[in-house]
């Protein structure tokens, strides 16, 4: 983020997407689009996120174009966060930890999104393999779509939401510098922030937010929505950048827009 700005480039291969761009709704255009996408922004962005259901939805074949991203970005030294949001009990957890935050496995991403909706603790797993092999995980607090308020918004002035960051600030105490908890935090939460009354810059990481561009928040609503916590905002936009392709300069130009509407 110091060297790249504060945003990721979502590689969401949706089938109309593909179709765009003059490809086939198959393992060999989801290939073409995702190579496409790395090579044309993998520099430019601080991050990429691939969404891993558009890549299980090409069955074992989608997993292997996923699989030769994942290398290929690792190849170039681009982070790559994978949102799977997973999430089970503590030792199921640990096999799904094991698949993308492990040394060595194919599925190896530097992050992986986590739902913690069976509780904060049966993600430990994951938590600590994160920890120990240098990689991140976003824990999904407040999501960006308007139905996620029913859950994460329950509990009054001791929400949902807030025990996760809560839970998150604790784990990231020891960490110099930003830590290996993140959350997933909605651009488009506006103020639910405040309203249920999380202290998101005491997390102390980072915070990724989705819903730039194709779900309506701009630049700008980050910076408002943030407020003190915004330094640690990772935006990421997918379809908004991506329907810009297919041509590499098209998308290295969406991408440079998106970047300078972040404010600072
Ligand atoms: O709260 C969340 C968590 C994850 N997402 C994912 O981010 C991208 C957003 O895509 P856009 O095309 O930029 O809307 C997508 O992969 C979602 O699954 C999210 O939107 N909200």
């Amino acid at each position: 983020m110091d060297r790249c700005g504060q945003l990721c480039v979502g590689i969401d291969p949706h089938p109309g997407l593909l179709s765009a761009w003059g490809l086939n709704d198959d393992a060999a255009g989801l290939e073409r689009f995702s190579l496409t996408v790395l090579e044309a922004v993998g520099e430019q962005a601080a991050a990429l996120k691939p969404q891993v259901a558009l890549f299980e939805r090409h069955g074992s074949r989608g997993l292997a174009v996923l699989e030769r991203i994942l290398a290929e970005a690792a190849a170039a030294s681009v982070l790559t966060i994978a949102d799977a949001k997973r999430g089970d009990i503590g030792s199921t957890m640990a096999a799904y930890a094991d698949a993308w935050l492990r040394d060595g496995s194919a599925l190896a991403a530097d992050a992986v999104t986590l739902s913690p909706y069976l509780g904060y603790e049966s993600l430990r797993p994951a938590l600590e393999l994160a920890l120990a092999t240098g990689r991140g995980v976003f824990v999904l607090a407040l999501t960006s779509n308007p139905e996620g308020a029913s859950v994460q918004h329950a509990g009054g002035a001791d929400s949902v939401a807030r025990r996760i960051t809560v839970a998150a600030a604790a784990d990231n105490r020891a960490a110099a510098g930003l830590g290996s908890v993140g959350l997933v935090v909605g651009a488009t939460v506006g103020q639910a922030i405040a309203g249920l009354g999380l202290d998101l810059a005491a997390v102390n990481g980072p915070l990724l937010a989705p819903g730039l561009g194709a779900q309506g928040a701009t630049g700008a609503d980050l910076a408002a929505t943030f407020g003190a916590a915004y330094p640690n905002v990772l935006a990421t936009s997918s379809r908004d950048i991506l329907k810009a392709g297919p041509e590499p300069a098209a998308l290295r130009a969406a991408t440079a827009r998106t970047l300078a509407g972040l404010a600072g």
